[in-house]
């Protein structure tokens, strides 16, 4: 598949913030094509599914960015996602694994509404996975995943058969 336009706007920064590590630094993207980075991530969803969410919920956070862009653009709710700490009155909390390490979610109570997960980017899927399953715990459904860069070789996420859709794939 060839590659997003948009994929030229990412730095890749080796050896951040550990050896080894490639970092997908999305800071030049937001700075100049944040718009367009905003209606990209709103095509994954049809017409008809957007009717059918009620909520963004963003995970900190990166996610919080593009899920609260995604809110003001389909005049939807906005959910917090937050690392330990930080939210009063939490529900519940779950400690996951990432690409560079390991941290904890915490959401507040759920009321039942159909709620969409975004991350800027999907390494290992730790992040999301765990997310998905703090939503579902709290109170939420997971109507659906979506990211702007999915880091193809380092994970084949799937939440319950849901795929995490994505703007760009990268293959390494
Ligand atoms: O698929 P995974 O292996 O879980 O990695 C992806 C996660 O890592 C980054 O978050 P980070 O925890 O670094 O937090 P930040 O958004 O605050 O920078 C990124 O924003 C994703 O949430
Ligand atoms: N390689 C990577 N680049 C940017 N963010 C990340 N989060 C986890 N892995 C990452």
């Amino acid at each position: 598949m060839a590659l997003h336009p948009l994929a030229q706007y990412l730095d890749q920064v080796p050896d951040f913030p550990k050896p080894g590590i490639l970092f997908s630094d999305i800071s030049p993207l937001l700075k100049s094509h944040f718009n367009e980075t905003i209606d990209a991530l709103s095509e994954l969803f049809s017409e008809e599914e957007w009717a059918s969410i009620d909520c963004l919920a963003g995970i900190e956070s990166r996610g919080f960015i593009f899920a609260a862009g995604l809110a003001y653009k389909h005049n939807k709710g906005f959910i917090k996602v937050r690392k330990p700490g930080k939210l009063p009155n939490v529900c519940a909390s779950i400690a996951y694994g990432l690409e560079y390490g390991s941290d904890a979610l915490e959401m507040q109570k759920g009321d039942g509404s159909r709620v969409v997960l975004l991350d800027d980017l999907i390494a290992t899927g730790g992040s999301m996975g765990a997310a998905a399953e703090l939503c579902e715990k709290v109170g939420y459904e997971v109507a659906g995943m979506a990211c702007v860069v999915d880091l193809v070789a380092l994970n084949q996420f799937r939440y319950k058969d849901m795929p995490v859709r994505s703007v760009i794939q990268l293959e390494d």
